[in-house]
């Protein structure tokens, strides 16, 4: 371990994000009644230009009139490059209550993106008298954001959260696919010809390095990696493959932008029982090797050492706070 002792992300469960329109306020007590860990209430990209300020007195309302739960409570706002962002910022929060958790920034180039909307979120806070501060997520989903992934992560002390955002991410990285996530038929490795004339083909993960160069800005800065959008809702093993890849990457969760994909994430994100039943015997099996006198001791016929506790203590502490 480094000198610098690696932060903790914050301790809630984040397994499912529901995404729902401003623009849609007959879905609100829907999403309010879903099993999703966090709500994502969109001001952005669901929704039609001239729905926007609509969907912001929509927004408004519902953070003040239904009951959320424990749920954490998010809005996404436009990105800094549109007119919108300001206001989403400045009426949201003149005129929500302390319900409000967080605010979700879209398409994050670089550190001083969220200067910005800090700046002006510090002053509402003063001048309305607010006095719980709201946290960030950000989305990782343009060129700029992947080049400047770690400055984003380390950019403000409300930082909470990262989410991939593939489709966007796709379109800024120029990638050649329509798709939202998931398998790219086009993205495979073939088999080295040697005289077979049915070559195997291995499709292969392209959201792979991003999804890797989020979790490691996450990690290092302590906050909590997601992975984002699905967007072919019919497809429920493609979700659950493109969840599974993400969880074992150290992702803590992925968004659901229908409700039919929340139980599919909560059902990934949440550690199983044999999964937990086994980072508790290896805990056994260390505490008995340290008793022992020893530092590495053999488990189900393999090696376990010091890392494993810490590997152990992952699956273990995940599945204490979901409870
Ligand atoms: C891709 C890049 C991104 O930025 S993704 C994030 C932004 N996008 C979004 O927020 C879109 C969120 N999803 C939606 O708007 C809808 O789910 C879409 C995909 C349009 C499908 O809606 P719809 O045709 O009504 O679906 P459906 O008939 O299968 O609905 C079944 C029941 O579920 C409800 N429902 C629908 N969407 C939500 C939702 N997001 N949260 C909660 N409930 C939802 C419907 O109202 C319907 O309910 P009921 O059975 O009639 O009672
Ligand atoms: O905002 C999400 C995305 O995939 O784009
Ligand atoms: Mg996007």
């Amino acid at each position: 371990m480094s000198f610098i002792v690696q932060p903790q992300a914050p301790a809630r469960p984040n397994r499912c994000q529901l995404f729902g329109p401003g623009s849609r306020p007959q879905i609100f007590e829907k999403m309010a009644g879903s099993a999703a860990d966090v709500i994502n209430l969109d001001l952005e990209d669901s929704v039609a230009p001239g729905d926007k300020p609509q969907a912001r007195k929509n927004i408004i309302e519902a953070i003040n009139d239904i009951d959320w739960g424990n749920k954490t409570l998010s809005v996404r706002i436009n990105g800094l490059d549109t007119p919108y962002w300001y206001a989403d910022v400045v009426e949201v929060l003149e005129q929500a209550g302390d319900r409000i958790d967080q605010i979700m920034i879209p398409k994050a180039g670089n550190a001083k993106d969220i200067y910005a909307v800090d700046a002006l979120v510090t002053a509402i806070e003063a001048a309305k008298g607010r006095t719980k501060p709201v946290g960030f997520e950000v989305i990782i989903e343009t060129a700029a954001g992947l080049a400047h992934v770690e400055e984003i992560a380390a950019s403000s002390p409300r930082m909470r959260a990262m989410s991939l955002g593939a489709a966007d991410y796709a379109a800024s990285m120029g990638m050649q696919t329509t798709g939202i996530g998931g398998t790219q038929a086009n993205y495979y490795m073939i088999a080295d010809h040697d005289g077979d004339a049915s070559r195997p083909t291995y499709l292969v993960d392209p959201w792979h390095s991003v999804t890797v160069a989020i979790v490691a800005a996450c990690r290092t800065h302590g906050l909590l990696p997601v992975d984002g959008p699905f967007g072919d809702f019919s497809d429920d093993a493609g979700y659950t493959a493109q969840a599974k890849r993400s969880a074992t990457l150290g992702m803590v969760g992925k968004w659901a932008i229908h409700p039919k994909q929340v139980a599919l994430a909560n059902e990934v994100f949440t550690p199983s029982a044999e999964q937990v039943t086994e980072a508790r015997e290896i805990l056994a099996a260390m505490e008995q090797a340290e008793k022992d006198g020893a530092g590495a001791a053999v488990y189900k016929g393999r090696l376990v050492d010091l890392a494993s506790i810490r590997q152990a203590h992952v699956i273990v502490k995940q599945a204490e706070m979901i409870g």
